[in-house]
């Protein structure tokens, strides 16, 4: 990849007096209206879509630079991945911006209420080094298409990829609307200082809680995109051949640096030996040179985190049944996997953020569930491989977490159309496509009163409170319960009968249906006897 050699220096830190005068110049844009109109904000996505598209290589050489992650992945994930969600969100956007009427109690009809989907305000994304322009584009597409101005904080550490995006953002949005503020922790305090209508941070949780805070004193809702341990239990019905290819290329993605990676897995003692040897032979077909040599595989993205990954290594007592080697020189970390005892062992305490994979022997399936609830019982992704569907239901059934794929890796925090978020530790709130666009929206409720007339109808309302419009309102609007006092259904002897004797709607038709045979076949019996 020749763009690949292309190289990008950190942009300079946005001087800190500059930030309030920003979002003073964002929220005036805001107050101006110009945001609302629908085509403005089509504007700025078509604009995106090409800033984008002719930032293509810059955009795989920075994450190169930053990540050495391969153009495959850098555009797989980033480049054609936002654009593709922006020509989806462009195809949706009329659809998402329209008024909804909704269904209401015999009171409020007559005012046909709706929810109008308005803009917030002014936003900021917080994004992460992982993916420097997935996490904040993307988040940047619902937050558009709503109708919202933007303070993007790119995450200082992928400085190459800080670069291009402050020049995408700078060069192809309206500067009237979205800004961007570069720096580290000084530039991203004083963010926080300021009064947001909506914050979506993505990051580590000892972050996400000091975000929370800050925007807990302007009752600022945020959006907390974290981490957490996600865990794989492969059961005795998995396809192992099949689970360790998609393991493997789960782990190994951006070396493991992605909020979504496995970070350890369960899996019975039967099935083990054959699991770990197509772990390893999934990895030589990957990277059939060797992983340092491959162009294909990821190195850590800096110092600090490429020690604290081998501190990880070198502080387990379980045993390296794969990889283990490290060379400081590159942040080159090998794909790693480490057969633990149990929930004490160092690889377990934390994620991990790296392509190390540690996992336990467990036989029994609800012991595999309590070990997994009990080390993290809201991870951000939990993966299950089985060819049974029930045993897949009966796991979902009995643990959290943000998404979830059963039979592979990744998957269900992979289309830019489904809705990604996390759940207690891992986060709260989502985004993506529509989920985006609501995320950023507020929904109005809004009700257009009837005029005069209906002034009859609302009498009862009024004072003087007669006991005979209590009555009147009892009488005509109060509803009877369809329950008894001990919580149970309580079906009417009529709609019993009506019912065929009761069920879900499903059975109700069946025995209709049922009856309606029983009956022509008897009527025929009966026609053709005489
Ligand atoms: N759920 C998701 O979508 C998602 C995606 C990627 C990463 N993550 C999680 O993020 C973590 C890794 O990211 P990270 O946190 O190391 O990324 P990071 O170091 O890039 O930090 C994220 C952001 O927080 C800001 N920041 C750092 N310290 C701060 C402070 N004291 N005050 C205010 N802002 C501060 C940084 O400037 C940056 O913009 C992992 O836990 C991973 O699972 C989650
Ligand atoms: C379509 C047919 C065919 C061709 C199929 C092809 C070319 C398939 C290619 C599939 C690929 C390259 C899929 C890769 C997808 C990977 C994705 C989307 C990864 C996403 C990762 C993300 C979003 C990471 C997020 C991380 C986060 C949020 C946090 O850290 C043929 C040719 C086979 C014929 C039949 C039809």
């Amino acid at each position: 990849m020749s763009s690949a050699h292309k190289t990008f220096s950190a942009p300079p830190a946005t001087p800190i007096s500059d930030i309030s005068a920003t979002l003073t110049r964002l929220r005036t844009t805001f107050q101006s209206h110009k945001t609302r109109s629908v085509e403005w904000r089509k504007q700025q996505l078509r604009k995106l879509w090409w800033g984008l598209h002719d930032n293509e290589s810059d955009i795989a050489a920075s994450l190169w630079q930053d990540l050495r992650k391969s153009e495959h992945e850098a555009l797989q994930s980033d480049g054609i991945w936002l654009k593709n969600a922006i020509i989806d969100a462009l195809g949706d956007i009329d659809t998402w911006v329209k008024e909804v009427p909704v269904s209401a109690d015999l009171l409020s009809k007559a005012g046909s209420p709706t929810i109008r989907k308005e803009p917030l305000g002014v936003v900021l994304i917080i994004g992460a080094y992982n993916y420097p322009f997935q996490l904040t584009i993307g988040p940047l597409l619902g937050a558009i298409a709503a109708g919202n101005c933007v303070i993007i904080k790119p995450s200082e550490i992928s400085q190459a990829s800080c670069a291009v995006l402050t020049k995408i953002i700078t060069d192809y949005l309206d500067p009237d609307a979205f800004a961007v503020v570069n720096g580290a922790i000084p530039e991203t305090t004083e963010l926080l200082e300021q009064k947001f209508d909506k914050i979506c941070y993505t990051g580590n949780g000892v972050v996400g809680r000091i975000v929370a805070t800050a925007a807990a004193k302007h009752l600022t809702p945020t959006i907390l995109e974290l981490g957490g341990l996600n865990p794989v239990i492969v059961t005795k019905n998995a396809d192992i051949k099949t689970a360790a290819r998609r393991i493997c290329w789960g782990k190994a993605l951006n070396a493991g640096q992605v909020c979504l990676s496995p970070d350890y897995f369960i899996v019975p003692s039967s099935k083990e030996a054959e699991l770990v040897s197509l772990l390893a032979s999934s990895w030589r077909k990957f990277y059939p040179n060797g992983l340092k040599a491959s162009p294909d595989y990821p190195r850590i993205v800096n110092d600090r985190h490429f020690q604290r990954i081998k501190k990880l290594i070198e502080s387990t007592s379980g045993e390296i049944k794969i990889g283990g080697q490290t060379d400081e020189s590159e942040k080159f970390i090998d794909l790693t996997v480490v057969k633990v005892k149990d929930e004490n062992d160092p690889l377990m305490k934390e994620e991990i953020f790296g392509p190390v994979l540690p996992y336990i022997v467990i036989d029994d399936l609800d012991d595999a569930i309590a070990f997994v609830n009990r080390v993290s019982d809201t991870p951000l992704a939990l993966y299950t491989f089985t060819t049974d569907k029930k045993e897949a239901d009966y796991i979902l059934g009995r643990t959290r977490s943000g998404g979830a794929t059963v039979n592979d890796t990744i998957w269900h925090g992979a289309s830019h159309k489904l809705a990604f978020g996390g759940v207690g530790e891992s986060g709260m709130g989502n985004y993506r496509d529509k989920f985006g666009f609501d995320a950023f929206s507020h929904h109005r409720t809004t009700v257009r009163q009837a005029g005069g007339w209906f002034e009859a109808v609302l009498d009862a309302r009024y004072p003087p409170y007669l006991p005979s419009k209590l009555s009147q309102y009892r009488m005509l609007l109060e509803k009877k319960p369809s329950f008894s006092r001990d919580g149970k259904a309580r079906v009417s002897w009529f709609g019993w009968l009506l019912s065929l004797g009761g069920g879900d709607k499903k059975t109700v038709v069946v025995k209709y249906v049922a009856t309606i045979l029983g009956m022509v076949y008897f009527l025929r019996i009966l026609f053709l006897s005489q």
